[in-house]
């Protein structure tokens, strides 16, 4: 089915509106799982630097501290910290006009489904002098993200990537080598396709006169300005998740079953994906998934208020699940996994509102697949604290 003739961000504004206001006049909104979405998107503010902000979700196979390291690095002013401040502190894009220039290594340290640690490099640092020790820069298992500003001389930058992933390689060959060829939002679209070519072809040919010829290097045109950059992200971290191909293979046949056009597993923090079904991915889809998770959530806010006249009807559902159908009766479904991921599917079937309890059904044994995949240990971490805590009070008392 044909998506509408508008333009997608202009319909979601629109849809959102709409729903808004049906969902002010409904009283049956307020549910425990929504307010845990809502939770969460609180936890967002509090993450930024916070090392104890939030227990974390940690893979089955990877040890508790092996933390993998993303590296942002490029020259001065081409963007690297305003990229960390989009996607994981929520900063508005225009806001980044206002950031000052790094002096020193910025480290983050993200808690969500997967710890990790973000290092934004100051653009000035030499760190392939000797008095850096690179075994303490790249040690840790993670990606370098280089960024490139395209609207800009980037020869140099170039150039200072060739000679970084020519040492880097030597000693790290398993490490990724992530590409943002940044800011593309002010370049027209075949400027954007030069530039890209460009840059591709010239750090290729240094790379195979060195003797590299299959150098793990990816390549992304980026901007803080539209959905790319979390596009890219999100194939950034992908990398870095042991059970991405039984994460696929679990939504794959979810999504097959059940006629799902594409469905995406979010985490909700960041709105980066870090899997989906292996069907292309269609940037419109993806904005569209991702704005919904910002409606959920900003309902959710509006219903988390105590009220005394609110009260709860029946049982209450864990998890926020909810679904929209749009006037070309695509619906998108939506239901949180646990306290860090959603799932976000879009279903092109008329016939899907009707069968929505065997779509809630289907996803819900998704769901412990999914939970099956990955510990609980966040879970049993609340409980040991809750516990601790209670004691320390008790014996206060
Ligand atoms: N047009 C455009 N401007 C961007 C984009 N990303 C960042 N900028 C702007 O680029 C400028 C520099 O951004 P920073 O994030 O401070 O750059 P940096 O690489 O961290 O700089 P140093 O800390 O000096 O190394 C800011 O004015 C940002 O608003 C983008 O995608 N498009």
């Amino acid at each position: 089915m044909p998506w509408p003739a508008v333009e997608p961000s202009q319909f979601i504004e629109r849809e959102i509106e709409r729903r808004l206001m049906s969902a002010y006049r409904s009283s049956s909104l307020k549910t425990e799982a929504q307010l845990s979405l809502e939770l969460n998107l609180q936890g967002t503010h509090q993450v930024g630097s916070s090392a104890q902000a939030r227990t974390s979700l940690v893979p089955n196979t990877q040890p508790r501290d092996a933390k993998p390291r993303l590296l942002l690095m490029g020259l001065r002013r081409s963007g690297k910290s305003s990229i960390a401040s989009v996607v994981f502190h929520k900063m508005p894009p225009n806001e980044t006009l206002f950031l000052e220039s790094t002096t020193r290594i910025q480290k983050d340290s993200i808690h969500s489904f997967m710890d990790f640690q973000v290092w934004d490099f100051p653009g000035q640092l030499e760190y392939l002098e000797p008095s850096f020790d690179l075994e303490d820069i790249f040690g840790s298992l993670g990606a370098l993200v280089w960024v490139i500003d395209a609207q800009d001389d980037y020869l140099d930058s170039v150039a200072r990537l060739n000679r970084t992933i020519l040492t880097v390689q030597q000693y790290y060959p398993g490490i990724n080598i992530e590409v943002f060829i940044h800011k593309v939002d002010g370049l027209s679209d075949e400027y954007r396709q030069d530039t890209f070519q460009d840059i591709v072809q010239r750090i290729s040919d240094e790379l195979s006169d060195a003797g590299y010829e299959n150098a793990p290097v990816h390549y992304y045109l980026t901007s803080i300005y539209d959905y790319s950059v979390f596009e890219a992200f999100s194939k950034v971290i992908q990398k870095l998740i042991p059970n991405l191909s039984t994460l696929e293979n679990l939504i794959n046949t979810l999504a097959n079953n059940c006629g799902f056009e594409k469905t995406y597993l979010f985490d909700v923090l960041s709105k980066i994906y870090i899997a989906s079904d292996t069907r292309p991915v269609d940037m419109a889809c993806y904005e569209m998934c991702s704005d919904y998770i910002d409606v959920i959530v900003d309902i959710s806010e509006l219903y988390s208020w105590d009220h005394s006249l609110r009260k709860p009807k029946g049982d209450q559902v864990q998890e926020a699940e909810s679904h929209v159908v749009l006037h070309d009766e695509t619906m998108i479904h939506l239901m949180e996994m646990n306290k860090y991921l959603c799932l976000v599917s879009v279903i092109r079937n008329p016939e899907a509102k009707e069968k929505k309890g065997l779509i809630d059904m289907n996803c819900r044994t998704f769901q412990d697949a999914l939970n099956d995949v990955f510990s609980r240990s966040w879970e049993q971490e609340q409980e040991e604290r809750a516990a601790a805590a209670a004691a320390a009070t008790s014996a206060a008392e």
